[in-house]
């Protein structure tokens, strides 16, 4: 199941956000939106989830229109772990990763099924530990973790997260990176929407560039982070090398001269 944007415009008010942007996803691939502040990166990302309806343009996943699928349907396909998302009820945490199982609920209760998923999901964010806590007593990287265990529980075929990184600490950032790239390998389509691009060059499989709204460059990290395309969509100084073992590595020097 691909998913697919053409042409996507989109203006909040009376600010453009996204103009003609078209890119093609594939599932089994960790795919990275990156830019700079400002870029579109989260209109783009709420775009693909089908919860922004663009100007023009269209998201499709395979043949089916991301817009006219029923709710129900779309939620099952896609999960997605909006940009700072908060918790507003004081319910425990295992009572808000199984909020994610709503959309395969058939009767009142939890299935076996349920079950399962809700703990493969909490074990799987290191959340199992605070299962019965609630979650507005928790840490910033705590609740991310749980609000990533919620996308999780509902299995969906395409993850869709927005800086699932903030509010990690390092430990927790490389375990995040670890499972949605087991994800991604596992058949599911992960896009995610990073800042730090050291993690970027480590883990993605397809980065699609932004800058003011359009698709600067796509496709591998070496093809797209180019010394050239950082100096002008970021600004910096950076290159990339092969470290001794033969990683891929950035270099970011500093800025570039004004
Ligand atoms: N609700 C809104 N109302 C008006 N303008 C908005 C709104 N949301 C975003 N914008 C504008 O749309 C543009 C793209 O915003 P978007 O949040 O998609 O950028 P981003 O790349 O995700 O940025 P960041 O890295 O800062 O999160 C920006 O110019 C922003 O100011």
């Amino acid at each position: 199941m691909i998913l697919q944007c053409d042409n996507l415009c989109f203006t909040h008010d009376i600010h453009p956000a996204l103009e003609d942007v078209s890119a093609r996803l594939h599932p089994g691939k960790f795919s990275v939106i990156l830019g700079p502040n400002g870029a579109g990166k989260s209109t783009l990302l709420n775009c693909l989830a089908g919860l922004l309806r663009p100007r023009s343009g269209s998201v499709f996943l395979d043949s089916d229109a991301i817009l006219a699928l029923p709710d129900g349907q779309r939620a099952k396909m896609l999960g997605l772990l909006p940009q700072g998302a908060q918790t507003h009820w004081a319910i425990t945490v295992r009572a808000l990763v199984a909020l994610g199982r709503y959309p395969h609920r058939i009767g009142l209760g939890l299935s076996a099924d349920d079950q399962r998923a809700i703990d493969a999901a909490m074990n799987a964010t290191d959340t199992t530990g605070f299962a019965d806590r609630l979650v507005t007593e928790l840490s910033g990287g705590e609740r991310a973790r749980v609000l990533m265990a919620r996308v999780l529980a509902g299995e969906p075929q395409w993850i869709l997260a927005d800086e699932p990184l903030a509010n990690l600490d390092p430990g927790h950032q490389i375990d995040m990176l670890h499972l949605l790239r087991d994800q991604a390998r596992e058949g599911k389509g992960v896009v995610t929407v990073l800042h730090d691009l050291h993690h970027a060059v480590r883990f993605a499989d397809h980065v699609l560039l932004l800058h003011q709204g359009k698709v600067f460059a796509e496709g591998p990290v070496a093809d797209v982070l180019t010394s050239s395309n950082l100096a002008t969509v970021y600004g910096i100084d950076a290159k990339l090398f092969s470290d001794e073992e033969g990683a891929i590595q950035l270099l970011i020097k500093g800025k570039t001269a004004p």
